[in-house]
């Protein structure tokens, strides 16, 4: 306690040896193997691995929607391991948004409406001129008063985006935010995130299977049975794909995805 900050301050989200075990004697699985990474504030970090490496437990457990068996998660600095359930759905609620592959927005709501809901659960009194700078933000200000049934799929994750982004949370999660999009949308909602990044410093963590979503982040990270085997800076989809094959990600190589340049 000298009053020198800590090297890790900047980190939004901090896992320090944090082991997932599943089943018991017969049938058990480390989902998490002892994984340590920090994830700074401001930064775009996508997670890939094969199928079973661990991607949603590491998601859930750093999202606090999953305990550790052991390790600890720090989130905006706090330790979720003391916390109650009520407690961490508060910090959920006031920390955390999410942005999943099924937008899960509520139908009988208009744009503004399921924009505003989080901030109403939590109490809080929407600022109008901030709702409608998100919603601008996401392009959706001609849409205001729409139900999600009235919008595409693209622009149901914008409003999801939207959503996410009203609470000004420390870190959004995504779970394959682009998963049910096409190609193109899929770029568009990308885009949308990497701006949050650089208009809001949102600290963003995405899982994906997709190599061109990836190619979006700062950094990939790259689980191979519960453990973090390799990082890439700057990613391109070509180096992404690459590193997957390398991790037999895509089982069959016929089945392995293109990226624009040819590599599987
Ligand atoms: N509730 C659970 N009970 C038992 N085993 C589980 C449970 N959840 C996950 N697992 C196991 O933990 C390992 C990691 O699973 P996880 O879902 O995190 O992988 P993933 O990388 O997200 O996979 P995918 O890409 O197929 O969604 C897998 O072997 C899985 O079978």
């Amino acid at each position: 306690m000298n009053g020198t900050p800590s090297p890790y301050a900047h980190e939004v989200v901090k896992l320090d040896s944090v082991r997932k075990i599943y089943g018991g004697s017969k049938n058990r699985v480390a989902a998490l193997d002892g994984v340590s990474i920090g994830l700074p504030r401001g930064s775009f970090t996508a997670v890939m691995g094969p199928s079973g490496s661990g991607k949603s437990t590491f998601l859930h457990c750093a999202a606090g929607l999953d305990r550790p068996t052991s390790g600890t998660v720090l989130l905006d600095g706090v330790d979720l391991g003391p916390l109650g359930e009520k407690e961490l759905t508060e910090l959920r609620r006031e920390r955390i948004g999410f942005v999943f592959q099924a937008f899960n927005l509520l139908p009988a709501l208009n744009v503004v409406d399921n924009v505003t809901l989080p901030l109403r659960l939590a109490g809080r009194r929407p600022n109008r001129s901030e709702v409608d700078e998100v919603i601008e933000r996401v392009g959706l200000a001609s849409r205001r008063n729409n139900r999600p049934g009235e919008l595409s799929g693209g622009q149901q994750q914008r409003v999801a985006i939207a959503r996410a982004l009203v609470t000004k949370p420390a870190v959004i999660f995504g779970d394959e935010p682009t998963g049910a999009l096409d190609t193109y949308t899929a770029r568009e909602v990308l885009t949308l995130l990497r701006e949050a990044v650089q208009w809001a410093g949102q600290t963003i963590v995405m899982v994906t299977h997709d190599p061109v979503a990836a190619a979006h982040a700062d950094r990939v990270l790259f689980l191979a049975d519960g453990r973090i085997v390799s990082a890439l800076e700057r990613p391109t989809a070509d180096l992404v794909a690459e590193r997957m094959t390398h991790l037999g990600a895509w089982g069959n190589e016929s089945t392995a995805p293109r990226t624009s340049h040819g590599v599987r």
